[in-house]
């Protein structure tokens, strides 16, 4: 059989792709798609073989590496043409479902001769195998519901059918069949879906419902960072504009605007007849790179419908603006009504944990691929570092702002924690004589229940201090990716919102759809099961005028 009519030909020619230089960072899917002989891509199997060859390779080369790289240089993996193909092959044959080669040829034949020994050495290295193919936990499906363009109940019916369109035969029966067509509600982000792990095989980026904006593939954690500049204090009005630093692909500004919507909606609706109340906000966001801009555009254009087509009394309007952030004049008159400021910078990246798919997938879009910064890898922290005080000091600059979100998708201590203790430091010794300017770091309340906070000690923030940072770290049991999430007030803000009454729904998810509130149901099928326990209480309350079931969430800490 010639290499060309192997079954593993397109997995092994992905892969050759992803493993060479060639694919630039580009992601998996924009490789898988580009080249295929068939039309709509490769298909379903050999995508997922893809996949898992990939997760496999660091069990594999450790096979291959031991005893002096023996085995390596016996199948001679370093000198044939189709590295891929050899390394689907061998996935194939050690961990692949059936445990065998299909098909045959030159390839084949140079691995099965040294069939036995290559499976002496998985079962020698067991424990350690096993680490390896762990190492990258697999996180619920995550999918954000554009409220401004469907409902939860319409995409809830329509994954629903998606489920039993997209089940196989063996997973066909059973309660394993029931959890992995489940649909949970996040207790945490409001119109957060949260499903098995498997549904991303049918729910990802080229899913209709994505493309035309109705859902937003987008981890829990990174909904975070929205949340807690719309929600972080109930007491402050959403009515005003905001600036969104670093936009593109657009997940966070485009979940501010409906967040935004939401709430400007409900002030609207208990607004008392004959007032007539316009609300409105502007979101101003920018970005630098113009191909990131591009598809910052065409995000924004699908999820935000335009306000010619909005008839309500509220408007919320996305205005890209294609421009260096650090270079916006923070007294340009066009920005004199932005209250709040969202910044998620580009940076390491370091907390993307997530299955193999959708880490080169995010690593297309949220984690930063652009930074100018060559060399050692502290080198490039502390660049990143440097740039992100940068631009969380020019975002304190907005005299005009009072709160702000400076989140990353990294855990490096360096751009998180030290980040925020020098811009306060820094920011603060300049304000001086202006009572109530001053910078203060505030526990966002939508995420009081949130059990991961900041390190202290770092870059001289105080335990009161990193008690208001969240941190989320997927590694540990939280089913999200490492993600940082800090949330600043000017002083007065919050001497004006503690005299207020709080009429915030702090840590509560409406959920008027009455689908299950997720409490870890799919974390059995991993390793490191959630270190959280969630307690739920059920109450109808009257919330803005009407009456909603509110789950009220305790989590709990479970020690090890
Ligand atoms: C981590 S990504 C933002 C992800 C985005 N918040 C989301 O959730 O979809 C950082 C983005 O900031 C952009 N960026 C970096 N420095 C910038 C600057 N000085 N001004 C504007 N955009 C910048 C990068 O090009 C990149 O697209």
């Amino acid at each position: 059989m010639s290499k060309n009519t192997s079954p593993y030909h397109e997995a092994g020619r992905i892969l050759n792709e992803l493993l060479s230089s060639k694919s630039g960072g580009r992601g998996l899917k924009s490789i898988a798609f580009s080249n295929s002989k068939t039309r709509g891509g490769p298909s379903k199997a050999t995508y997922a073989t893809v996949c898992k060859s990939m997760q496999h390779l660091p069990a594999i080369n450790s096979v291959l590496n031991h005893s002096g790289g023996r085995l390596r240089k016996a199948i001679g993996i370093d000198t044939v043409h189709n590295k891929g193909l050899m390394y689907v092959m061998l996935y194939e044959l050690l961990f692949g479902k059936y445990k065998s080669i299909r098909g045959g040829g030159r390839l084949k034949r140079m691995i099965v001769k040294h069939e036995r020994e290559l499976r002496e050495g998985v079962s020698e290295h067991r424990e350690m195998v096993d680490g390896l193919t762990r190492a990258t936990p697999q996180f619920p499906r995550y999918a954000r519901v554009n409220v401004m363009r469907t409902s939860i109940e319409a995409m809830a019916e329509m994954l629903k059918a998606s489920f039993v369109e997209n089940s196989t035969r063996e997973s066909n029966c059973g309660d394993s069949m029931n959890l992995k067509r489940s649909i949970f509600m996040d207790p945490h982000v409001p119109d957060l879906l949260v499903m098995h792990p498997s549904a991303s095989s049918f729910l990802h980026q080229d899913h209709d419902a994505v493309k035309s904006g109705k859902i937003v593939l987008q981890d829990k954690s990174s909904c975070f960072s929205a949340l807690a500049l719309a929600r972080g204090n109930p007491n402050i009005s959403l009515n005003c504009d905001f600036i969104d630093a670093c936009a593109a692909p657009g997940n966070k500004t485009t979940h501010l605007a409906a967040l935004v919507a939401a709430s400007l909606a409900d002030v609207s609706r208990t607004t008392k007849k004959g007032k007539n109340l316009t609300q409105s906000s502007t979101i101003f966001a920018f970005e630098r790179s113009s191909s990131r801009f591009k598809t910052l555009k065409s995000r924004i254009d699908a999820i935000v419908p335009s306000s010619s087509l909005n008839k309500s009394s509220t408007k919320v309007v996305v205005q890209p603006l294609l421009s260096d952030f650090l270079k916006s004049d923070s007294k340009d008159p066009q920005f004199a009504n932005v209250r709040g400021i969202l910044l998620d910078p580009s940076c390491s990246g370091s907390g993307i944990v997530n299955s193999l798919d959708r880490w080169l997938e995010d690593a297309e879009t949220d984690g930063n691929k652009d930074d100018p910064t060559t060399g050692t890898k502290a080198d490039r922290i502390k660049s990143l570092s440097n740039f992100q005080l940068v631009a969380l000091t020019h975002a304190m600059s907005f005299p005009s702002v009072d709160r702000i979100v400076y989140s990353t998708c990294s855990v490096n201590n360096e751009e998180n924690e030290l980040v925020v203790g020098k811009a306060l430091s820094e920011v603060n010794k300049t304000i001086n004589g202006s009572v109530g300017d001053e910078w203060i770091l505030v526990a966002p309340a939508c995420l009081d229940h949130w059990p991961r906070r900041g390190n202290p000690e770092i870059g001289g923030l105080s335990k009161t201090q990193a008690q208001c940072l969240i941190r989320c770290d997927g590694l540990d049991g939280d089913e999200t990716n490492g993600f940082f999430v800090s949330y600043f007030e000017r002083k007065r803000v919050r001497s004006e919102s503690e005299d207020a009454e709080r009429t915030g729904t702090s840590c509560s998810i409406v959920n008027d759809v009455k689908l299950p509130v997720y409490q870890g149901q799919f974390a059995s099928i991993q390793e490191t099961a959630p270190k959280t326990k969630h307690r739920l209480c059920q109450k109808n309350v009257n919330l803005m005028g009407r009456t909603h079931i509110v789950h009220l969430w305790t989590l709990q800490h479970v020690p090890p």
